[in-house]
């Protein structure tokens, strides 16, 4: 019997007070340089989803939230190389502290229907239609 193994991921739409996304390109040197994603990562052994977001917030945009600020959104489910992708989208509208880039190359701030147009990983792609709606 083959096991199944996924690679569980946690990702973030950051709703500002206009509607608007936030989106972080992704790095020369990772897989999928230069493409856009939702800020995020990959839950480590032992920690729950929430908890893993609240970091990656941290670590990567310098913003603090809460975990009682992140509601579930949706999720993907996508073959990625040998591994199987669940990504866990949550919505947050409240954080303290302005989103800077400390490992993307550049952030940006995108309404739903602007990100049709955006490279982005081929699991989003079917989030971008629910975000549309969504908000
Ligand atoms: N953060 C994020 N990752 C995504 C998205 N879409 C998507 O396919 N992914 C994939 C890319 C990566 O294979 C994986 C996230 O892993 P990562 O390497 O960026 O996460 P990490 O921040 O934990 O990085 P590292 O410590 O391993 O360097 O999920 C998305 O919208 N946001």
């Amino acid at each position: 019997m083959t096991s199944f193994s996924p690679l569980l991921v946690v990702a973030v739409a950051l709703v500002d007070a206009e509607g608007r996304v936030l989106l972080q390109q992704r790095p020369p040197g990772k897989p999928m340089a230069g493409l856009w994603e939702f800020p995020g990562g990959k839950v480590e052994a032992g920690e729950t989803p929430e908890a893993a977001l609240v970091r990656e917030l941290e670590e990567e945009l310098g913003i603090a939230t809460q975990e009682s600020c992140l509601a579930p959104a949706s999720f993907a489910s996508e073959a990625l190389g040998d591994r199987h992708l669940l990504l866990l989208l949550y919505v947050c509208r409240k954080w303290r502290g302005v989103p800077e880039a400390r490992h993307a190359t550049a952030l940006s701030w995108k309404r739903p229907a602007q990100m049709y147009a955006l490279d982005m990983p081929p699991a989003d792609l079917p989030l971008i239609g629910l975000l549309d709606a969504l908000l």
